[in-house]
């Protein structure tokens, strides 16, 4: 049976809380949350909107942000896409990346940043944090593991290297690197009710059981999140959902519970959340907290908010450097593993840490931190093993700071025929990256005039 929209807006007015008044007609409120809203997208940091060929909106809260005005261009099948110049994404989700400044130009000489992801899968915040990180170094952590690869796939497309992941229980992690990140993002696992309108929620979602139980996770995540920080860092919290339990209420108790102090977003202030009625008489007014609406924003909506640990209060979190017990990989020198020439030239000029997994070599910058080994479940990849023989990794042949020795540029066609999973022509033999307008798409093994295609299955249009 149908529900009708006054029946949803009825649901939702106490969901929303003190939010009521702001969502204004509460019935068109309840019928945009169906509604489909335009793509978008997110132009890799450092290009703009005249780097990619697609009629582009930029997004207002972000500077990296724009929507395509074409609903008839498919955006995960163009050459922009596969090359890395943007990712799709929500721009709902870039109020999130806004509050912790990842548009904004690195600055020479800028204090290297530690940022964690604590809910990082399938990487949509990461991979735009991990971008703009400059010298700094990125933990995505994720504890569902059958999300790490997505989540692996869409860092590599970055091209950085100055990342690793964990799939950690947030809790274990901050008794492992408590009090040390400049940066924590929780965009937590909520009820999700702006998913609504992408049909990947159900009307569960606006029920005050789904709400209650979201929030009560959200917490334990947020309560680690805050350990995670040093004095003075950055939590951002994040979720897609509209009730205030979720959202403002989260933050207010953060305050009240935790040296945790309020840190408005100037450039967010038109998105600024109404203020709520406090149960604490003193409590500080809570003025960090940012909404999008369907109905006003032209996006599913979302909610992101900032606050700041006390510089002046010893971090909750405190980092101990532990011997991991026994599970402890192989460090290597780089040298006692026969890498095919392709991948040993590429990396010879580069100090990096090389670590072997089972079937797998990551290889971390030279400055990572102490602790990437020990928690890591994954990283920049450098080979893989297949049998006794190692292979150059997919990973490696994406990343942007490195001279491909001996690549193959292509044109437009071969450039397709490569991302179908097609053989292409290559007159040089042995290990190739296929690159298109100087950007790495993917190895070929070339032997007789023609290279094989070792593109993943993944990676394939
Ligand atoms: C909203 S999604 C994150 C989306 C991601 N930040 C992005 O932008 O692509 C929430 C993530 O939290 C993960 N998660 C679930 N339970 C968790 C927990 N207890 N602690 C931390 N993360 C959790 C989910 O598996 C999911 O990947």
């Amino acid at each position: 049976m149908d529900v009708s929209k006054a029946e949803i807006a009825s649901q939702l007015v106490p969901v929303l809380g003190d939010q009521r008044d702001s969502a204004g007609d509460i019935e068109r409120f309840a019928e945009s949350l169906f509604e489909k809203h335009s793509s978008s997208v997110r132009v890799h940091w450092g290009l703009s909107q005249s780097d990619i060929n697609l009629p582009l909106q930029p997004i207002v809260w972000y500077r990296l942000g724009y929507q395509c005005m074409d609903p008839s261009i498919r955006l995960g099948q163009t050459l922009d896409f596969a090359v890395g110049d943007y990712y799709l994404q929500d721009s709902g989700s870039m109020l999130a990346l806004a509050a912790c400044e990842a548009d904004r130009p690195i600055e020479v000489e800028a204090p290297r940043r530690l940022i964690c992801d604590l809910c990082a899968a399938p990487g949509g915040k990461a991979t735009a944090l991990l971008e703009s990180i400059g010298d700094g170094f990125l933990l995505a952590n994720e504890p569902i593991k059958s999300r790490v690869a997505p989540l692996a796939f869409n860092l590599a497309r970055t091209g950085s290297n100055r990342y690793a992941i964990s799939s950690m229980d947030p809790e274990r992690l901050a008794h492992q690197l408590g009090g040390i990140f400049d940066l924590v993002v929780v965009d937590a696992p909520c009820s999700g009710q702006a998913l609504l309108s992408k049909g990947k929620q159900t009307l569960s979602s606006i029920t005050i059981a789904q709400v209650e139980h979201s929030a009560a996770r959200a917490r334990r995540i947020l309560q680690s999140a805050f350990m995670l920080l040093r004095p003075g860092g950055q939590l951002v919290f994040s979720t897609c959902t509209f009730a205030e339990r979720e959202n403002e209420a989260q933050i207010d108790w953060l305050i009240d519970e935790f040296p945790a102090i309020p840190d408005p977003v100037d450039r967010l202030s038109p998105y600024q959340s109404a203020p709520r009625r406090r149960s604490h008489e003193n409590s500080p007014e809570n003025a960090c907290c940012y909404r999008l609406w369907p109905h006003r924003d032209r996006c599913a909506g979302s909610f992101a908010a900032s606050v700041r640990s006390d510089v002046d209060v010893p971090s909750v979190g405190s980092f101990r450097e532990r011997k991991s017990k026994g599970k402890r990989r192989k460090q290597k020198q780089g040298t006692d593993i026969e890498l095919p020439e392709a991948v040993a030239t590429m990396i010879e000029a580069k100090e990096l840490r090389i670590e072997e997994g089972e079937v797998n070599l990551w290889a971390w910058p030279a400055d990572a931190p102490s602790w990437v080994e020990a928690i890591s479940i994954s990283g920049p990849e450098l080979a893989y093993r297949t049998g006794r023989t190692w292979k150059p990794s997919h990973h490696l042949a994406r990343r942007r700071d490195l001279q491909f020795v001996d690549s193959l540029e292509v044109d437009e066609a071969d450039a397709w025929r490569y991302l179908r999973g097609e053989s292409i022509r290559c007159e040089t033999n042995g290990w190739r990256v296929v690159c298109h307008r100087g950007r790495g798409l993917g190895w070929i093994k070339a032997s007789g005039g023609v290279g094989k295609n070792h593109l993943p299955p993944a990676a394939r249009f």
